[in-house]
C-alpha cells in the first residue's frame, strides 16, 4: 500500500464484469491517448476530430478536455506547478477508470511536466498509453491565440502562462509526434488513427 493512501481501511472490491469482458462486448481494446502541447497547439481540435473518426467506426470513446475538467473535477485548482501536477494526477486516475470501462480515452491537457505525464502513463498497462505530442512553436500558437490568452499573458494579466511565464517540457520519445504548425488536421488524424486502430485490435478469442 502506498504511503499516500489515506484510506487504509478501504478494501478493494473485486468485480464480476471485467475490462476484458467489456472489450469483447465492444469489439475492440481500450486504451489512453494522451495529447500534450502548448495552448493553441491543437490538442482539443485533434481530440475531437479523432473522436469523431473513431465514433464513425463504431468505437466506444470518451474525451477529457482541459477547459471542461477545470470547470468541475479540478475547479479548485489553478496553474501553479503544484496545481498542474495535482490536475494531471486526478485526470490520470479518471482516465484509467474510463480505460477500465472499455473506452478509448482521449485526453487533451497541456500537461507540461514530463514526470506527471509519466505517472499517468504508469497507471495503465504497458502499451495502453499513446502520447501524442502536438508540436507547434510558441510563435504559431501565439499567432493563433485561439482564446486571446496569449495577449492577456503578454500584458501580465495572466500569471504562470505556459510557454511565457511557466515551463513546458516537450516529450522525449512520444508514440506520435505531429508538427501541427504545418500538417493539416486531416493528416494528423490519419496518423493518430493508424496507431490507435493497430493498438485497439482484439487478439485471440
Ligand atoms: N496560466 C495558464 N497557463 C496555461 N493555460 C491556461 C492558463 N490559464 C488558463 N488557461 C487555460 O487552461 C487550459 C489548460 O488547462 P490544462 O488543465 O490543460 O493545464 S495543465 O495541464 O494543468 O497545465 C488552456 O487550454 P488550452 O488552450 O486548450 O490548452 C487555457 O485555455
Ligand atoms: N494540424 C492541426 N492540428 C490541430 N489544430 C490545427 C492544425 N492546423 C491548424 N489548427 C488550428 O489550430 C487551432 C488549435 O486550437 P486548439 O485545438 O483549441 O488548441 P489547444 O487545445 O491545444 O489549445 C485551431 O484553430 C485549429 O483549427
Amino acid at each position: 500500500m502506498s504511503e499516500q493512501n489515506k484510506s487504509p481501511n478501504a478494501v478493494w472490491q473485486e468485480v464480476s464484469v471485467t475490462r476484458a469482458n467489456r472489450e469483447k462486448l465492444h469489439g475492440h481494446r481500450s486504451l489512453l491517448v494522451w495529447f500534450t502541447g502548448l495552448s493553441g497547439s491543437g490538442k482539443s481540435t485533434l481530440v475531437h476530430a479523432t473522436e469523431q473518426a473513431l465514433h464513425a467506426r463504431g468505437r466506444r470513446t470518451y474525451a477529457l478536455d482541459g477547459d471542461n475538467v477545470r470547470h468541475g473535477l479540478c475547479a479548485d485548482l489553478g496553474f501553479s506547478d503544484n496545481d498542474r501536477t495535482e490536475n494531471i494526477r486526478r485526470i490520470g486516475e479518471v482516465a484509467n477508470l474510463f480505460v477500465d470501462s472499455g473506452a478509448i480515452v482521449l485526453a487533451a491537457f497541456i500537461s507540461p511536466f514530463r514526470a506527471d505525464r509519466q505517472k499517468a502513463r504508469n497507471l495503465v498497462d504497458p502499451g495502453d498509453f499513446i502520447e501524442v505530442f502536438c508540436d507547434c512553436s510558441l510563435e504559431i500558437c501565439e499567432q493563433r491565440d485561439v482564446k486571446g490568452l496569449y495577449k492577456k499573458a503578454r500584458r501580465g494579466e495572466i500569471k504562470d502562462f505556459t510557454g511565457i511565464s511557466s515551463p513546458y517540457e516537450a516529450p522525449i520519445d512520444p508514440e506520435v509526434s505531429l508538427n501541427t504548425g504545418e500538417l493539416s488536421v486531416a493528416e494528423c488524424v490519419e496518423r493518430i488513427m493508424a496507431v490507435v486502430e493497430a493498438r485497439t485490435q482484439l487478439t485471440g478469442d
